[in-house]
C-alpha cells in the first residue's frame, strides 16, 4: 500500500475556536494519510479532536472556527475549495455517517423523500430513476423489506435500521471515502456487530477508504488496517493495526490497550488511566500526557515531542522515550 498515493492526505491540519476561557487548541498539527479501499480508525478519549478532525475534512466546522493545513483528496485541497465546491465534493467524492442516525434525518419526510432528494441533488437522474435507485440502496444495506421502509418514516424505525438507512444515504452517491464517527455507539451491541459488518462488507465491494473514529478498541481491532492515536489534539502514535496492538509504544496507547475489558477479567477491577484529559487551551509546550504518564522525565514537562519513527516505518511514536538523545533518567 505504501507505494501508491495516499487517496486522503492530512498535513499540518490545525482547527482551533475562541472560548470565553482562551484559544481551544481542538486538533492542533496533525498528520495522516489514508489509502484506497483501507480502514483507518482514529482513536482516543472523550475531548482529544476526532470529532473535529472528522469535521474539518468535511468543511462542516462552524464559521468561528479556524482551520489551517492541507487536507488532500485524491489530489485537491479541500481546505481552498470554496463553500459550493465543497458541498458538491461531500455529495460525491465524500460522505459521513454520525453517531445519532435520528439528528441527520428530518422527521417529517419519508426515507425515500429524504434519499431521492439526496440523489436529484447530486446527480443527474430522473426523479423516477432516484426513487428506483433509492429502493436499491435500500435493499443492498440489508433492510428486507425495501418498499415499505421507504415509506416510513424516521420515528418508525428502529436505531439499527435507522443507521442503515443513513449508510444508505452516504453511498447513495459512491464515495471514494466514507467517514464514520462512531456509527454504531448509539445501537445495542448484538445490532452494533450487524453495522460493523455492513460497513466493512460495503467498504470491500466499493473499495472505498474509510476513516472510522471509535473509543472502542475492540471495533478497531475488528476492522482497523491502521489506527491514528489522538491525545489532546495530537496524533501521539501512529501504525498498523498489528503494530499497534502487538506493539504498543505511547504510555497512552498502552493505558488505552490495558484499559480494554478481556475475556476472562471479569473478576479484575478494570483499569483506568488516572487523571484526565487536559483542557485543550493554553498549554504549555509539553508532553500533553505528561502529568498522566508514570515514565515522566524532565523534558516532557519543558518540550513537545514530535510524531516520528525509529526506523524507516511507519509505526511512528511522539514521545521523549524514543528520543535517542535524551539521557533516560
Ligand atoms: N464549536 C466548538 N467550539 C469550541 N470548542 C469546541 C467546538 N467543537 C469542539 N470543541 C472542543 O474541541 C475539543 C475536541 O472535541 P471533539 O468533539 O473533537 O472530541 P472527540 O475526541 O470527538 O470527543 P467525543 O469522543 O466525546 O466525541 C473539545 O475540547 C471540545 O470541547
Amino acid at each position: 500500500m505504501a507505494q501508491q498515493e495516499p487517496l486522503l492526505s492530512v498535513h499540518q491540519l490545525k482547527a482551533h475556536f475562541q472560548s470565553e476561557d482562551g484559544l481551544v487548541k481542538a486538533v492542533d498539527g496533525i498528520n495522516f494519510d489514508v489509502y484506497q479501499g483501507e480502514t483507518v480508525c482514529i482513536v482516543g478519549e472523550s475531548g482529544c479532536g476526532k470529532s473535529v478532525t472528522a469535521m474539518s475534512i468535511m468543511g462542516l466546522l462552524p464559521d468561528t472556527s479556524k482551520v489551517e493545513g492541507e487536507i488532500n483528496l485524491a489530489g485537491k485541497d479541500l481546505t481552498k475549495l470554496s463553500k459550493g465546491n465543497m458541498r458538491r465534493i461531500r455529495g460525491n467524492e465524500l460522505s459521513m455517517i454520525f453517531q445519532e442516525p435520528m439528528t441527520s434525518l428530518n422527521p417529517v419526510m419519508t426515507i425515500g423523500e429524504q434519499m431521492t432528494e439526496v440523489l436529484l441533488e447530486h446527480q443527474a437522474i430522473s426523479k423516477k430513476q432516484a426513487t428506483k435507485k433509492s429502493l436499491e440502496l435500500i435493499k443492498m444495506v440489508g433492510i428486507g423489506r425495501g418498499e415499505q421502509i421507504i415509506k416510513s418514516y424516521p420515528h418508525q424505525l428502529s436505531g439499527g435500521m435507522l443507521q442503515r438507512v443513513m449508510i444508505a444515504i452516504a453511498l447513495a452517491c459512491d464515495p471514494k471515502m466514507l467517514i464514520a464517527d462512531e456509527p454504531t455507539t448509539a445501537l445495542d451491541v448484538t445490532i452494533q456487530a450487524q453495522v460493523l459488518n455492513l460497513l466493512q462488507d460495503l467498504k470491500e465491494e466499493t473499495n472505498m477508504s474509510m476513516l472510522l473514529i471509535t473509543h472502542d478498541l475492540g471495533v478497531v481491532a475488528e476492522v482497523a488496517d491502521r489506527v491514528v492515536v489522538m491525545y489532546a489534539g495530537k496524533v501521539v502514535e501512529q501504525g498498523t493495526v498489528e503494530e499497534i496492538f502487538a506493539n504498543p509504544k505511547h504510555p497512552y496507547t498502552k493505558g488505552l490497550l490495558q484499559a480494554k475489558p478481556v475475556l476472562g477479567s471479569r473478576k479484575k477491577k478494570l483499569y483506568t488511566i488516572p487523571g484526565q484529559v487536559p483542557k485543550l487551551v493554553d498549554l504549555k509546550p509539553s508532553c500533553y500526557f505528561a502529568d498522566r504518564c508514570e515514565h515522566c522525565m524532565k523534558i516532557c514537562t519543558q518540550q513537545t515531542p514530535e510524531l516520528k519513527s525509529d526506523d524507516s516505518s511507519e509505526h511512528k511514536v511522539a514521545c521523549w522515550l524514543y528520543e535517542n538523545e535524551v539521557v533516560h533518567k
